[in-house]
Parts: structure tokens; C-alpha cells; sequence
């Protein structure tokens, strides 16, 4: 097992702060929107299916960006996103429950709630179609079992995003129960992006696996990438957020 003392400095804040953060008082129950559907109507309509990210800030940004989330998502699914993620960490990413609560009411597409949730009661937080399980953390000393966390949430009526990073974190993805697997090209360690992350990685993800290539994409050729390397879909979130996002979107999802 590694230990967190591998882990990037400013991660290290986010999983204390993640820690310390509680949960939600009563068991919520959602009525979901279909990621993979969501995806279908994207390739049927000629997009590549994005995840666009409203995500105001991270630890490797400069400044935050402080428009209204609801109307960024507009934008964004004008530019053609099928779906979307909202950060609802509030101490790095300047997220909050209260904003994913906002655009999902406002949209129609599955939104995505990105967060480090380490524990079932932190499920309970917020109303979401997807939540994010991140591999890399789950594994930690007073944290849920990937494969708990994965079956709570799915009672509970979210579909699932397992974050990996190795072949190894496929694995135990996979032997979790995982339906819908990301492959981070930023390492948790250094924080650095390496797009050819996903392209090593992908090959060990079997068919009939929804497989999402996150971080670090940019250009219409890196979306080419990813594609070319098995991506169903693109999580992308800074090259959106900065400048004119509806643009932005569209120049990413219609290739
Ligand atoms: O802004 P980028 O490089 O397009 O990356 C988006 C997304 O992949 C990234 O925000 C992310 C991937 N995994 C995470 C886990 C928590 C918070 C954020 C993330």
C-alpha cells in the first residue's frame, strides 16, 4: 500500500480538509440521469461527448473565476457538453453543494458531483446523477472500501465514476464493481499531466467499461487523442473554463 506521504502537498490539504468535512444527515434517494445515454445522444448528434467542469478554481490555477456557475453551464451545454461535472469542494476548487444543487436544477444532462468523498455519509451531501470515487484514496486508513463506497452509492440511485491513474487502480476498479471508469492523466504525486497516461492505461480496460479520459485536454488534437486511444468520452474542465466557455465548448466537442 502507499501511504499519503507520496501524495502532492496540496493534496494532502485536500484529504485532511476532505477528512475533517461531515455528511449529510438523511439517506438520500436520486433519480438519476443516464451518463451513457447522454453519451449516445452526443455521438448520435455528431458531438464527442464532453463532461465540460464548472470548476471555478483548483491548486494548479491562477485566480478563480467568479461568474455565475448556472450560466457558465448554459454555456456550456449550448456549446454541445453532454454532460457536466461541478466541483463541491470549497476549501481548493471555490465549489459547494449549494452551486451543483443550482445547475442541476437548471439543465436537463447528467451533472457529475466532483468532490473527495472518503466516507458513505459524505453521499449524502447533495443530490447528484454521477459521483466521483477516486481509486488513489480509497484505500487509506479511515476511509470506505471502494467497493462499499461503490454499492452505497449506487443504493442510493447515483451511477458511479471510479478515478484511476495505474493499471493497478484499473484493477481494483474493475474487481470493485466499477461500470464507468476515468483515467487521470495528472498525477496525484507531482500534479504534473501527461496525456500519455491514458494512452498506456486504456488497454487495460475491458470492453463494455464506459472508459472517460480526464485532465489536461486542450486542443481538438488532444480530443482527437484521447479518442484514438479508446476514450468514450472527455472530462474537461481548465481549457473550458478559461475564456469564452460556450466557444470553447464547441471548438473541443465538434471535431
Ligand atoms: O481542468 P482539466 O485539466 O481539464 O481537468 C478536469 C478534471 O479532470 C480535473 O478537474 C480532475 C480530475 N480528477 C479530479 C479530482 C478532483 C478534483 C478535480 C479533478
Amino acid at each position: 500500500m502507499e501511504t499519503s506521504g507520496e501524495i502532492a502537498p496540496a493534496v494532502e490539504s485536500i484529504l485532511s480538509a476532505a477528512r475533517d468535512r461531515g455528511g449529510g444527515d438523511e439517506r438520500l434517494s436520486v433519480d438519476g440521469r443516464s451518463l451513457t445515454a447522454a453519451f449516445d445522444r452526443a455521438e448520435d448528434e455528431g458531438r464527442v461527448p464532453v463532461i465540460a467542469e464548472v470548476k471555478p478554481t483548483s491548486p494548479t490555477t491562477d485566480g478563480e473565476r467568479t461568474d455565475d456557475p448556472v450560466e457558465l453551464a448554459g454555456e456550456m451545454i449550448r456549446g454541445g457538453a453532454a454532460a457536466l461535472s461541478v466541483l463541491t469542494e470549497p476549501e481548493h476548487f471555490g465549489g459547494s453543494p449549494a452551486t451543483l444543487e443550482r445547475v442541476r436544477a437548471a439543465v436537463d444532462v447528467p451533472v457529475l458531483r466532483k468532490d473527495f468523498l472518503l466516507y458513505e455519509a459524505q453521499l449524502d451531501v447533495v443530490e447528484a446523477d454521477v459521483v466521483l470515487l477516486i481509486a488513489r484514496f480509497l484505500r487509506e486508513d479511515g476511509t470506505d472500501d471502494l467497493g462499499e463506497l461503490i454499492a452505497a452509492a449506487r443504493d442510493r440511485g447515483f451511477q458511479v465514476l471510479v478515478e484511476t491513474h495505474t493499471e493497478a487502480e484499473v484493477e481494483t476498479a474493475l474487481a470493485a464493481g466499477a461500470e464507468v471508469i476515468g483515467i487521470n492523466n495528472r498525477d496525484l504525486t507531482e500534479l504534473a499531466v501527461d496525456l500519455s497516461t491514458f494512452e498506456t492505461v486504456a488497454p487495460s480496460v475491458p470492453e463494455g467499461i464506459t472508459l472517460i479520459a480526464e485532465s489536461g485536454i486542450a486542443t481538438p488534437g488532444d480530443v482527437t487523442r484521447m479518442r484514438t486511444a479508446g476514450a468514450d468520452a472527455c472530462l474537461i474542465g481548465s481549457a473550458i473554463m478559461d475564456g469564452d466557455v460556450r466557444q470553447n465548448t464547441e471548438r473541443l466537442t465538434n471535431l
